[in-house]
C-alpha cells in the first residue's frame, strides 16, 4: 500500500474547494468531533462545566473518561489504526464511531450524514448498507455453519440463496476455510472462527470496514498471511477502514495512519514516519522509544524538494534500512529521491539517513 498524504483534512473541514486546475480533495469518509465517552453515575453532568474535564478529574468524581474529546477525520480509502494500551479507549471509540455505543457528547459523521441524529431505521440501514465489524469475540451464530454464517448478513440485505452461497463460498476461500464450510463454530479453532468473521464482514463488500484486533487470535503465520491478503484485498477494494490493533509491526505493515490513545485522548494522529520522527508528545516518544526506526521511516519522508542531487535516485517508498547498504556505501552529502511515477521528489541528506540507521544499532 502506499502512503498517503500525512496531511488529512482537519476534522471541521467540508471537502475542500479546489483551487483552479486541481481536483478538490474528496469528502472524508468519517469525522467526529468533540467526541466524547465517560462512564459512571452522571456522564452528562460531568462534562456539562464550562471547560472540558480533564481526565483526572472525571476520575476523581468516579467517571471513566473512556473516549475524551476526539476529533478526528478519516479520508475515503484511508486506513487508519488505532494504537494504544489496554484500556486506553480504543474499542470505545471505535464503537462511537459506529454508534455500537451511543457517545455522551460530539459529533460523528458518515459520508456525511449525522450519525447521531439517525433513527433506529436509519441506522441499521447505514450500518448495513456500508459498515462492516469485525470484532474480538467473532459473534458468530453458534447453530449455523460457516456457510450459513457468511451468508447471514446476504439473507439480510434479502439476497436470493444461489447469490448468497456463490459469495459465501467466494470469501470463505478466500480466507482459507475451504472445505469447512459446513461445520459448526464450535469445532473450528479460534483462529478459524475469527477467519468466519472475518469473511462474513468481507462478504457484503462495506464501504467502511471497523475491525477490532481482528487477527489477533492467529498464529504468527496465518496472522501474516492474513495482512497480506488484507493489503491485497485493500488495494482493489479501497474501502475506508479503521483496525485497531496491539501490535506495532501490524500497525506499520497495514496503516495510512496511526492514532495513538491514552486515557481516553488521541495522543497524536499521523503516518508512521512522522509519528516516530517526530512525535508530539512525552507519552507518543516513549511508546515508540523501542521501534527501529530505520524500518518505519521511508526516503520520501527524509526527502526535501527544495534539495537536488545527482546520480541515481533511491524509490521514496523504499525504508531507510532497506537503503542502509546505498547508504553506507555512498560519499555524497546528498540523495536524490524519486516518486513511484519517476517524477523526482528533492533529495534527502545521507547524514541523517545514516543517524537513523545507526540509532536503531544495538
Ligand atoms: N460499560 C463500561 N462501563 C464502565 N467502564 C467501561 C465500560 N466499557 C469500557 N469501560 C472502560 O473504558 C476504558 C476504555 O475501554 P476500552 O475497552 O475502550 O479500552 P481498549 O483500549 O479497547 O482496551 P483493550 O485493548 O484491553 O481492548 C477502560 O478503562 C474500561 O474499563
Amino acid at each position: 500500500m502506499t502512503l498517503q498524504d500525512p496531511a488529512a483534512p482537519p476534522a471541521t473541514a467540508p471537502a475542500a474547494a479546489a483551487a483552479p486546475g486541481q481536483a478538490a480533495a474528496p469528502a472524508p469518509a468519517i469525522v467526529c468531533e468533540g467526541l466524547w465517552k465517560v462512564y459512571g453515575p452522571d456522564p452528562e453532568g460531568a462534562l456539562a462545566g464550562p471547560t472540558p474535564p480533564s481526565a483526572a478529574a472525571l476520575r476523581e468524581s468516579g467517571h471513566v473518561p473512556a473516549v475524551r474529546d476526539v476529533s478526528l477525520s478519516i479520508a475515503p480509502g484511508e486506513m487508519l489504526v488505532v494504537m494504544g494500551l489496554s484500556g486506553s479507549g480504543k474499542s470505545t471509540l471505535v464503537r462511537c464511531l459506529s454508534r455500537l455505543i451511543e457517545p455522551t457528547a460530539g459529533r460523528v459523521t458518515v459520508d456525511g450524514e449525522d450519525l447521531l441524529g439517525l433513527d433506529e431505521a436509519g441506522l441499521i440501514r447505514l450500518r448495513r448498507e456500508k459498515m462492516g465489524m469485525v470484532f474480538q469475540n467473532f459473534a458468530l451464530l453458534p447453530h449455523r455453519t460457516v456457510l450459513e454464517n457468511v451468508a447471514f448478513p446476504l439473507e439480510m440485505r434479502g439476497q436470493r440463496r444461489q447469490e448468497r452461497r456463490r459469495r459465501a463460498l467466494e470469501v470463505i476461500e478466500l480466507v482459507g476455510l475451504k472445505g469447512r464450510e459446513d461445520h459448526f463454530p464450535r469445532e473450528l479453532s479460534g483462529g478459524q472462527q475469527q477467519r468466519v468473521g472475518i469473511a462474513r464482514s468481507l462478504a457484503i463488500e462495506p464501504d467502511i470496514w471497523f475491525l477490532d484486533e481482528p487477527f489477533s487470535a492467529l498464529d504468527p503465520l496465518i496472522r501474516r498471511e492474513m495482512q497480506d491478503e488484507f493489503l491485497r484485498l485493500q488495494e482493489m477494494l479501497g474501502k475506508t477502514i479503521v483496525f485497531i490493533t496491539h501490535d506495532f509491526d501490524e500497525a506499520l505493515r497495514l496503516s495510512d495512519r496511526i492514532a495513538i490513545m491514552y486515557e481516553g485522548g488521541v495522543e497524536q494522529i499521523d503516518t508512521p514516519d512522522r509519528i516516530v520522527m517526530n512525535p508530539a508528545t512525552d507519552y507518543v516518544e516513549r511508546f515508540t522509544r523501542e521501534i527501529a526506526k530505520a524500518r518505519v521511516v521511508h526516503a520520501a519522508a527524509l526527502a526535501d524538494p527544495g534539495l537536488s542531487a545527482e546520480g541515481e535516485p533511491v524509490p521514496g517508498d523504499a525504508t531507510i534500512a532497506a537503503l542502509g547498504r546505498r547508504l553506507v556505501e555512498s560519499s555524497a552529502a546528498l540523495i536524490p529521491v524519486a516518486g513511484p511515477d519517476g517524477r523526482s521528489l528533492g533529495a534527502m541528506e545521507r547524514t541523517r539517513a545514516l543517524d537513523l540507521l545507526f540509532a536503531d544499532a544495538p
